[in-house]
């Protein structure tokens, strides 16, 4: 691939609207952007997909960066890197830091799609030309609030709505809800805010013929959701729980959900997305591509991994224009009838803006790889 640098670049964004989840309230975004160049000067973008604090996972913004900066990228130094494939097993020393391994692992997909001269989607075996769009809620004050979301959404089409949960917003606010909306597509994610003794709530949740219920239980476990998923009918679906193929292995070998929820950088990136794709497939398991309030970098890459036949659910892929004022990419991403068109073009298939990330940039560094 005749890598020559990787350029990390830090950047603050400011979200249209603030994201509540039942670890926190997003603003901004405190994120890195990753480019990696090759000897002919084309470039590839990734993006790190970690919170400012480590409140998803144990990373974060500031964690990645020095990860990245101290550990990750010396290891591609004057290392041979003919496929994406190679990040993935030069990094496997790293313990975790996944966060931080996929945002390199990324731009060079991409890098590589655009040398082969084919969309990200062809390089990763994608078969859609369009994926269905689910959007997700945070969780909001008043159940009037939401109820007025799920209605917005309702209209602009999305193929399935997350609600966002927590202790004192959840049972009553579903039931009201599902009252406004008996049919529609509707999921519930937790953010790991249970414990097994809550198993009346969800006793009483499993009444609300519910898509699935994500990660009810704590972000480190499979042990308590496989007694919890065989208590009730709705599917438990796993995002912070699986960091790896083989947790995805046992977590369906215990029964421990019946969803799985693939977040490209909470698993290290798209080789290692791949291979829990595959296995999804193969074992007949739902599987969609989770966000995590990307900017358009990070959701092409995102776009590009749900065209794949594994990913069988609606994903958190809404467009640029839920999340930002003026997305870093063009054309930014849209949806038309709660599909996205999967792009054509090398590589992510959008332009990247490169005088609006410069101008976000507050710092950067770039390694030279030989
Ligand atoms: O719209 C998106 O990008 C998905 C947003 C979303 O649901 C999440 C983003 C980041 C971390 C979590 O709070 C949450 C999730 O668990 O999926
Ligand atoms: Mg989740």
């Amino acid at each position: 691939m005749n890598l020559t640098s990787i350029t990390v670049r830090r950047l603050t964004t400011e979200m249209l609207t603030p994201f509540t989840t039942s670890f926190g309230t997003q603003t901004h975004r405190d994120l890195l952007i990753v480019e990696a160049r090759d000897d002919a000067g084309t470039v590839g973008y990734g993006e790190c997909v970690a919170g400012a604090e480590p409140t998803y996972s144990e990373e974060a913004t500031s964690t990645c960066e020095v990860a990245l900066a101290e550990y990750v990228l010396p290891r591609l130094q004057n290392a041979a890197v003919e496929h994406p494939d190679d990040i993935s097993t030069l990094l496997h020393p790293i313990k975790r830091n996944n966060m931080a391994k996929a945002s390199v692992e990324g731009a060079v997909w991409d890098l590589w799609a655009k040398q082969q001269g084919i969309s990200l989607s062809q390089a990763l075996g994608g078969t859609k030309s369009r994926v269905d769009v689910g959007l997700s809620i945070g969780i909001k004050p008043t159940d009037a609030e939401l109820l007025q979301a799920v209605g917005e959404a309702v209209e602009a089409g999305y193929r399935r709505i997350k609600i966002k949960i927590a202790p004192g917003r959840d049972l009553e606010m579903m039931r009201a809800v599902r009252r406004e909306f008996p049919d529609e597509a509707i999921m519930v994610d937790a953010n790991s805010a249970y414990t097994l003794d809550d198993a009346q709530l969800f006793a009483a949740l499993d009444e609300l013929n519910l898509m699935m219920i994500e990660q009810p239980l704590a972000h480190d476990d499979i042990v308590d959701h496989r007694h919890l998923q065989a208590a009730i009918r709705t599917p438990i679906c796993l995002d912070e729980s699986i960091h790896s193929l083989d947790d995805a292995r046992k977590a369906l070998e215990l029964g421990s959900g019946k969803i799985i929820n693939i977040k490209v950088g909470r698993v290290g990136g798209l080789t290692e997305s791949l291979k829990i794709e595959q296995l999804c497939r193969e074992s007949g398991v739902d599987a969609w591509c989770g966000g995590m309030l990307e900017t358009g970098i990070g959701r092409a890459h995102n776009v590009a991994i749900a065209s794949l036949d594994g990913f069988t659910l609606p994903g958190d892929t809404a467009p640029s224009a839920r999340y930002w004022a003026e997305d870093l990419i063009t054309p930014e991403v849209t949806m038309h009838n709660g599909q996205i068109e999967v792009p054509t073009g090398p590589g992510l298939g959008y332009e990247v803006k490169t005088a609006m990330l410069e101008s976000l940039t507050t710092q950067e560094f770039t390694v030279q790889l030989r």
